[in-house]
C-alpha cells in the first residue's frame, strides 16, 4: 500500500498557554484533494504551517512523505508547493519574473525555469500579463499567479491556505476550475477554507475543525447525509415560532436569524408554519455542510 502523503496523530501545537491545535489525527493519501473547513481561529493555518515545516509541533506525530518535519524539513519543503493566505508576490518584478526568480530557490536551471514559467502562465491564462507588474493585476490574477508559483518546483503536494479568500464569485470559480484540473492530473492538494461551498465543491474528503479540534471527517456527501440526512425547513427565528415548535414537539436549531428544522416531512411543517403565522418566510432546502457545522457546534461558521 502507498504511504500517505501526510499522516498526523495526536498532533498538538501550543502558543504559550493557548492550544491552537489540540491533538488532531488525519491522513491524506496520494492524489486526494483534502480540506480543512472551519471558522477563523480554528487552527487550520497552524496545522498547515506544521505540515510545511515552518512551525515545529509541540507534541504528537507528524509525517510528510513518511518523513519527520523536525528532522527532514528541508527535504520535505523541496517537495511541496505552498499558496499562503496573504499575497506575497514580489511587487518589483513582472509576472514572468516572479515565477522564474522563485525557481532559483529550488536550484532549477534558468532554461528550465523559463520553460516551466511559460507553461504555467499558459495553464493559468496569464500569458497576456507576462510582462505586467504585480500591482496591475486583479485579485483573481494574483491568486492564479501564486498558484503558478507554488507549482514551479513540480511539487508532489500542494498546500493552499484559503485559496479564494476575498475574491469575487467569478474569480473564485476560475480558481476552482484550475484546482479541479490539477486534481484530475493527479496532484495531491490540501486546502483550508471557511467557505462551505468551496469545501463541498472541491474536496474529496475534509475535516471540520473548531477551536483546535477536528470534529468530523468524511466526504462532503457523507457528512451531509450522515449528520443531516433529511431536508431542512428554514424559517424566521422569533420567540413565537420557537414556542410553536416546542408546543408541537418539533426539535429545532437556532442559527442567527433563522430557525431550522430537520425533517423527513418538510411540506407538513412548512404548511403548519404558514397556516399559523401570516406572511412568515419559510423555505425548504436540502441539507448542507453549513447545517453539519451548526449541528455540531451550535454556531454558524461565519460569525
Ligand atoms: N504565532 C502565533 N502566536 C500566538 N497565537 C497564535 C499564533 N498563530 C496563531 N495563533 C492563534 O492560534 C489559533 C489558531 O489560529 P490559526 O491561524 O491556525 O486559525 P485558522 O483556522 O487558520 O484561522 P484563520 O483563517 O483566521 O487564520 C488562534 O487563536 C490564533 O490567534
Amino acid at each position: 500500500m502507498n504511504l500517505p502523503v501526510i499522516e498526523a496523530s495526536g498532533l498538538i501545537k501550543r502558543y504559550r498557554d493557548l492550544t491552537a491545535v489540540n491533538s488532531i489525527h488525519f491522513s491524506v493519501p496520494k492524489g486526494e484533494l483534502f480540506g480543512f473547513l472551519g471558522p477563523n481561529g480554528a487552527g487550520k493555518t497552524t496545522t498547515m504551517k506544521m505540515v510545511q515545516c515552518v512551525s515545529p509541533r509541540t507534541d504528537g506525530t507528524l509525517r510528510v512523505f513518511g518523513m519527520d518535519p523536525d528532522t527532514s524539513g528541508r527535504e520535505i519543503r523541496k517537495r511541496i508547493g505552498v499558496v499562503p493566505q496573504e499575497t506575497n508576490l514580489d511587487p518589483d518584478l513582472s509576472v514572468f519574473d516572479n515565477l522564474s526568480m522563485y525557481a532559483r530557490f529550488f536550484d532549477i536551471s534558468s532554461q528550465d525555469a523559463d520553460f516551466r514559467a511559460q507553461e504555467l502562465l499558459e495553464f493559468f491564462e496569464l500569458e497576456t500579463k507576462r510582462d505586467t507588474i504585480i500591482e496591475k493585476l486583479s485579485g483573481g490574477m494574483k491568486r492564479r499567479l501564486l498558484l503558478a508559483r507554488a507549482l514551479i518546483n513540480r511539487p508532489e503536494l500542494l498546500i493552499l491556505d484559503e485559496p479564494t479568500i476575498g475574491l469575487d464569485p467569478q474569480a473564485r470559480h476560475h480558481i476552482w476550475e484550475k484546482l479541479i484540473k490539477l486534481r484530475a492530473d493527479g496532484h495531491t492538494i490540501v486546502l483550508t477554507t471557511h467557505y462551505l461551498d468551496e469545501a463541498a465543491r472541491l474536496c474529496d474528503r475534509l475535516v471540520i475543525m473548531d477551536v483546535g479540534s477536528i470534529l468530523v471527517e468524511g466526504s462532503p456527501d457523507f457528512l451531509v447525509s450522515h449528520y443531516i440526512g433529511m431536508d431542512i425547513v428554514e424559517t424566521e427565528n422569533t420567540p413565537e415560532v420557537a414556542l410553536f415548535l416546542e408546543k408541537a414537539g418539533i426539535p429545532y436549531e437556532k442559527g442567527g436569524e433563522m430557525i431550522q428544522v430537520r425533517t423527513t416531512d418538510p411540506g407538513k411543517i412548512a404548511d403548519a408554519l404558514r397556516d399559523t403565522f401570516q406572511s412568515i418566510r419559510v423555505i425548504i432546502r436540502p441539507g448542507s455542510l453549513e447545517d453539519v457545522f451548526l449541528l455540531l457546534t451550535g454556531r454558524r461558521i461565519r460569525d
